[in-house]
């Protein structure tokens, strides 16, 4: 099965978006008529530049306004079709995809619509050509998959067929399981495409919000699985239309659109076990077990104050390393590592972005397995020289340039401590601090859809909902991505303007990164005062703050005081409740949090998020003081 890709999903010129396509691993191009009109070049020229590229061009499209038309507008639509048959003869494609009518005078009728594609059909096949028919879900008359295949099984031509494109038939909430129905060798073509749920008009919603695949919410695996079902075997391909992707970088785009077919794929080939699929296999999505060490790169002062915050956490060095500045520092069933090396990947995270969380390990159940799967779908495999007695433990660049690590039991990589550091590594209570509840990521909103592709791609993961987030200066999006289990949760901030704090963050680090790294306590009351016992200094929250809590909920009159004593926040689901307390920020903005979930709350504490961000800003901007 060919991969393939419309012109028009990625931005950039003509060449640029060949490159970018050609670069991420796709068979195939699909030319969107306004992509090839807008360079300035000749078609034999460009069709040889594809394919020198290694490319085919497996579609020319869009024809329009075609069917059902009366005389002489019909007779002008059947000259428009020769000049394009021409142009795709010169650009060496034989697939034309004509798409619904949406003409103000198209008559509509089945059998004068297949009249139509039967003479239009004859005239492709004098030049060895095939059209393929598409229903708009906006079209005047044809906008269901299943009365443009009425009107293709009329024609009876067999250089028709029929084009499918998920967004049409999803969009308007056509069963896609009608598509089971349909013989797979009368089907030409097969785009794809997501969008998120939102209601508006569905041409608008279709020309400036569709995703790549596992990006939005449509049922775009069930609509694949329908599809393979039929035995079709010809080129997949993706159309998006997409502001936001037209303004980004074309590699990233055309990447993350590999990514999401390759995954879609294996996902359909798991569930549709009866389909022949020419598609290589690869290991299944990760089942992540914990985290199991978050590592900072520091150097000097900065590294100081990063160790000074984790005593006053509880936290306590409990190994170093044999032969590198890397110190383990533990708490629970929490690692964290403190590298101030100079030399190495660790050295240059530091030197791009100042302190930063530089490498995260993730227990899994086959690391080698993980590492397999993640470059099936296009991520690079990391790997930098090993000293004598060190352990290879796999790992992957995440994306702006960041690791991952691997460690699993099996292959021996989860002793890596005793192996490799020095000092026993001992858990011990501190403060109560028992796990990383999760780890926030901060980057520009542009990079969102990126970063939760890779995470549900190569983990068993689930996004929930996107959050709005109120900073005094600017909006954030929050969204979470989790194992189902909670064994991993990332919250993804995407900041749209700098003068946000997680946009100042952004700047300040030079890219995106780990902002906060939240850690989960059993009971939060014990602990703040463990904490404080410690020397820790915990965020101040307002007054008024605790004024609404009383208000929102039916809080013990003693609850909430200690909540106010302790500058704990605090937020409520249907299944449970969930406590919070931050750490002042340091090094540009980073933070810990500290949460205790009872009774299975899922949240994240989303309505405390503005009253948190604007009592951080206080500290970071004195009374008074202008703001940048
Ligand atoms: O928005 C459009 O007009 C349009 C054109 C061609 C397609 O294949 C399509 O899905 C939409
Ligand atoms: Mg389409």
């Amino acid at each position: 099965m060919k991969t393939s890709i419309a012109t028009v999903s990625v931005s950039g010129n003509l060449p640029e978006k060949l490159e970018a396509i050609a670069a991420a691993g796709f068979d195939g191009i699909e030319i969107f008529e306004q992509d090839f009109i807008a360079h300035d070049g000749d078609p034999r020229e460009v069709g040889d530049l594809i394919r020198s590229m290694g490319l085919e061009i497996t579609l020319f499209q869009p024809f329009r306004d075609f069917e059902g038309l009366p005389d002489p507008l019909r007779a002008k639509a059947f000259d428009r079709a020769e000049r394009k048959f021409d142009l795709m003869q010169e650009l060496g494609t034989d697939l034309l995809l004509v798409c619904s009518s949406c003409h103000p005078d198209a008559l509509g009728g089945i059998d004068r619509a297949a009249a139509d594609f039967h003479e239009l059909a004859e005239r492709a096949a004098r030049r060895g050509l095939r059209v393929g028919f598409e229903a708009l879900a906006w079209g005047r008359h044809v906008n269901d998959h299943r009365d443009a295949w009425e009107i293709v099984r009329r024609a009876e031509h067999e250089n028709v067929g029929l084009i499918l494109d998920s967004f049409h038939t999803l969009a308007r909430r056509i069963d896609p399981d009608s598509i089971r129905r349909i013989p797979g060798d009368r089907i030409f073509f097969v785009q794809l495409a997501d969008a998120p749920l939102i209601e508006m008009d569905l041409l608008y919603w279709s020309r400036h919000f569709r995703n790549m695949p596992g990006e939005g919410d449509l049922a775009v695996r069930q609509f694949m699985r329908a599809v393979v079902a039929t035995g079709y075997s010809g080129p997949i391909s993706l159309e998006i239309f997409n502001d936001q992707f037209r303004g980004g970088r074309p590699k990233t785009i055309a990447k993350d659109g590999h990514r999401s077919l390759v995954a879609l794929m294996d996902d359909v080939r798991r569930e549709e076990p009866a389909a022949v699929l020419d598609f290589p296999p690869m290991p299944q999505r990760a089942v992540v077990e914990n985290v199991a060490f978050v590592e900072f790169a520091t150097r000097g002062d900065e590294a100081d104050a990063l160790e000074n915050l984790l005593q006053t956490l509880g936290f306590k060095r409990s190994g170093r390393h044999i032969a590198k500045q890397l110190s383990l520092w533990r708490q629970g069933d929490i690692r964290i590592v403190v590298n101030r090396e100079t030399t190495g990947y660790a050295s240059s995270a530091y030197t791009m972005h100042g302190t930063t969380v530089c490498d995260i390990g993730l227990a899994v159940g086959d690391a080698a397995a993980t590492v397999a799967r993640a470059t099936s779908l296009g991520a690079q495999p990391f790997s930098q020289p090993i000293g004598p007695g060190e352990l290879d433990i796999p790992a992957i660049r995440g994306l702006s340039g960041s690791v991952v690590h691997f460690i699993d039991e099996a292959s021996g990589l989860s002793k890596v401590w005793s192996v490799e550091f020095e000092g026993a590594d001992t858990p011990h209570d501190g403060a109560g601090l028992k796990r990383i509840d999760h780890l926030a990521q901060t980057m520009s909103y542009d990079e969102m859809l990126s970063w939760s592709l890779f995470y549900t791609t190569l983990f068993e993961m689930r996004k929930s909902p996107m959050v709005d987030v109120v900073d005094p200066d600017g909006l954030v999006r929050s969204q979470a991505i989790e194992a189902p289990d909670g064994a991993l949760r990332i919250t993804l901030n995407g900041a749209e303007t700098h003068r946000t704090m997680a946009g100042n963050f952004l700047a300040d680090s030079f890219g995106a990164s780990v902002q906060h790294i939240a850690l989960a306590s059993d009971d939060i009351f014990a602990t703040s005062g463990a904490l404080a016992a410690c020397g820790f200094e915990p965020m101040p929250m307002s007054n008024n703050y605790y004024a609404d809590l009383a208000a929102r909920f039916d809080l013990p009159p003693a609850l909430l005081e200690r909540l106010r004593a302790g500058n704990i926040l605090y937020d409520e689901d249907a299944n449970g409740a969930f406590y919070q307390l931050y750490s002042r920020p340091y090094a540009g903005g980073m933070f810990f949090e500290i949460v205790q979930r009872t009774g299975g709350y899922g949240g994240y504490g989303a309505p405390n998020a503005p009253f948190r961000i604007a009592a951080q800003k206080r500290l970071m901007r004195p009374k008074g003081m202008p703001r940048r």
